[in-house]
């Protein structure tokens, strides 16, 4: 699939020509994933393809032109375990610009949810505004009995463009349910109801298709948002997974093949075995390049430890640190400077 398709507007509901004054703009951001698969029967949902354009996506749920003018941009259109930096940069490169206009009450992004929680806090981490930036995808095909994606769209952008939805950050949702992009996580595979957060729980929920949000407006503890306006690349981190007789080779392969950060994602609260910790740390003497621990864990939280040449993550999972650390590193960041970022989102141990 083409990463770099060029921008298409929806033609039909162009935000310059809008149809009715009175209702708020939203942008759709088009990125690819199962909300814009199709199976070839109605009873697939496995083995489908992607392809539907934003067009399509909003055709299929013409109700969403009784509560916003909408326009959209096809930004790639894939499988999200293909999104790319080159995707994410551009993503947010145009929703800054998009949030930056006066008529615009807020966007939504369409993705796969494979890596919805990257994209999202790639998002979280790089979009400066108070207007709501929705994330959204679905489980089943566009083709399928009962798809969910249809309905998810709906909600994305009756959020987009819900006052409510300021001011609390970048969003995913999902099967009726409100998620910041700081601690929501894919839970299951296959099953619809897999977006959530143990921990930190849920924002809100739609009900009839209202957005009921659980708190006031409130932003993640230790949140940072860096400016990429001028960024063309990120950083290379590499995730290393931990497990039982881990191959202690992976920390030096990872290195030679040039990340320049590691998130490892431990056993337990950040562990990995002995031999592992030496080479990983001989890695570290040799070239000084940070490395993260997290936790392979869906959920939980890593702490500092005395002495310890690896940062923790605290609450960060694997997936989520290795964006952090790709963009601190994009900007420049000392390790002193990656310990005290990740250190933002966790009370100090006493
Ligand atoms: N449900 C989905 O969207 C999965 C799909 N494989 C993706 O693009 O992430």
């Amino acid at each position: 699939f083409p990463v770099d398709f060029p921008h298409a507007l929806i033609t039909r509901q162009d935000i310059q020509t809008p149809i009715n004054s009175s209702l708020p703009n939203v942008t759709i951001f088009a990125t690819g994933g199962t909300i814009a698969s199709q199976g070839t029967t109605n009873t697939q949902t496995t083995g489908y393809q992607v392809g539907l354009g934003v067009q399509q996506l909003v055709d299929a749920v013409p109700e969403i032109l009784n509560i916003s003018n909408v326009a959209g941009y096809q930004i790639s259109n894939t499988d999200s375990g293909s999104i790319n930096e080159t995707i994410l940069i551009k993503l947010a490169h145009a929703i800054n610009e998009e949030l930056a206009k006066e008529e615009i009450a807020g966007v939504v992004i369409t993705h796969g949810t494979d890596t919805l929680e990257e994209t999202s806090f790639f998002l979280e981490s790089t979009v400066n505004s108070s207007k709501p930036v929705i994330c959204v995808g679905a489980m089943r095909p566009a083709t399928a009995l009962s798809a969910d994606g249809p309905l998810n769209l709906y909600q994305a952008v009756t959020l987009a463009v819900s006052p409510a939805g300021r001011n609390r950050g970048t969003m995913i949702t999902l099967n009726d349910r409100i998620g910041s992009a700081f601690y929501t996580t894919k839970n299951n595979a296959n099953t619809l109801d897999t977006f959530f957060s143990t921990e930190a729980g849920q924002l809100g929920v739609f009900i009839n298709q209202i957005p009921y949000f659980f708190y006031e407006p409130s932003k993640p503890v230790g949140r940072v948002v860096f400016n990429v306006t001028d960024v063309e690349d990120l950083a290379t981190v590499n995730i290393i997974y931990a497990h039982q007789d881990m191959d202690p080779g992976l920390f030096n392969a990872s290195i030679a093949d040039g990340a320049e950060g590691i998130v490892i994602a431990g056993v337990g609260a950040g562990g990995y075995s002995a031999t592992a910790a030496l080479a990983a740390e001989e890695a570290y003497n040799a070239t000084g390049i940070p490395i993260v621990a997290s936790h392979r864990s869906s959920d939980g939280f890593v702490p500092p430890g005395e002495g310890e040449f690896t940062i923790a993550s605290g609450f960060y999972n694997p997936q989520k640190a290795r964006v952090l650390l790709q963009l601190a590193l994009t900007a420049g960041y000392t390790n002193t400077e990656i310990s005290e970022m990740f250190a933002k989102s966790y009370p100090t141990p006493v």
